[in-house]
């Protein structure tokens, strides 16, 4: 049997207790297939439900982590500095929870230092993370921030996504390139709005 999902969905009670075997996701593929349409024997399609549930491991493989363990360790010898840390232009993809369709996009991320700081690569790896579960652009932004109040415990935090939805490009209303923006700010830059204005000319939203 599979690993349990830990400690996501939030609400325990949102939580699976077991996932079905990979022969069974396999079938359900293979039942889409026909569903569409297609024939799953074919020989172009023959490996197919193997190769989507592989994908779907490495796609949706956040499940399988936490924050804690990808940010890693903090270092705190960083001569005093104590001022924004930014990484902007992080490029992310996810999948949207209600169209399983992808989200294509780019995070920025800020930080005020309270005295530790992060390996920079350890940003990019949490949004990587959470990228790789089903999610709205408001849950991951949020989840981006809480993630690194509770691990980091600076000062304050700010979470800008820019992404385009291609559940809105690709069908439904096929509005192609709209892109949406979400922001969430914890601490000083929630309280300060000098701060998140200062943070979204850094991160390029605004003149
Ligand atoms: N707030 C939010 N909405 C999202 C996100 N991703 C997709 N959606 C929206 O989720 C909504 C789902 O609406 P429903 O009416 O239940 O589903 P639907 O019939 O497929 O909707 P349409 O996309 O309008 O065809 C749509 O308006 C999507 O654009 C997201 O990250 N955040
Ligand atoms: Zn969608």
């Amino acid at each position: 049997m599979e690993a349990v999902v830990k400690k996501f969905p939030e609400k325990p009670e949102d939580a699976i207790v077991e996932r079905p075997s990979r022969a069974e996701a396999e079938a359900a593929v293979e039942t889409l297939l026909r569903w569409i349409g297609e024939n799953p024997k074919r020989e172009g399609l023959n490996e197919t439900p193997k190769r989507v549930v592989k994908a779907y491991e490495e796609l949706f493989g956040g499940y399988r982590h936490e924050p804690a363990e990808v940010l890693g360790r903090t270092f705190e010898e960083v001569a005093g500095y104590n001022d924004v840390v930014l990484v902007k232009d992080i490029k992310f993809h996810t999948h949207c929870e209600h169209h399983m369709v992808p989200v294509l996009g780019r995070a920025h991320v800020a930080y005020l230092p309270e005295g530790r700081v992060l390996g920079l690569s350890k940003i990019a790896r949490l949004v990587d993370m959470f990228g790789r579960r089903l999610q709205t652009q408001e849950a991951m932004t949020a989840q981006v921030a809480d993630a690194l109040m509770d691990t980091l415990h600076p000062r304050g935090v700010a979470v800008i996504l820019e992404a385009e939805h291609l559940c809105m490009s690709m069908r439904g209303i096929r509005s192609e390139g709209s892109s949406t923006f979400t922001a969430t700010y914890r601490g000083v830059f929630a309280d300060d709005p000098a701060q998140k204005e200062s943070i979204l000319r850094l991160a390029g939203c605004t003149s």
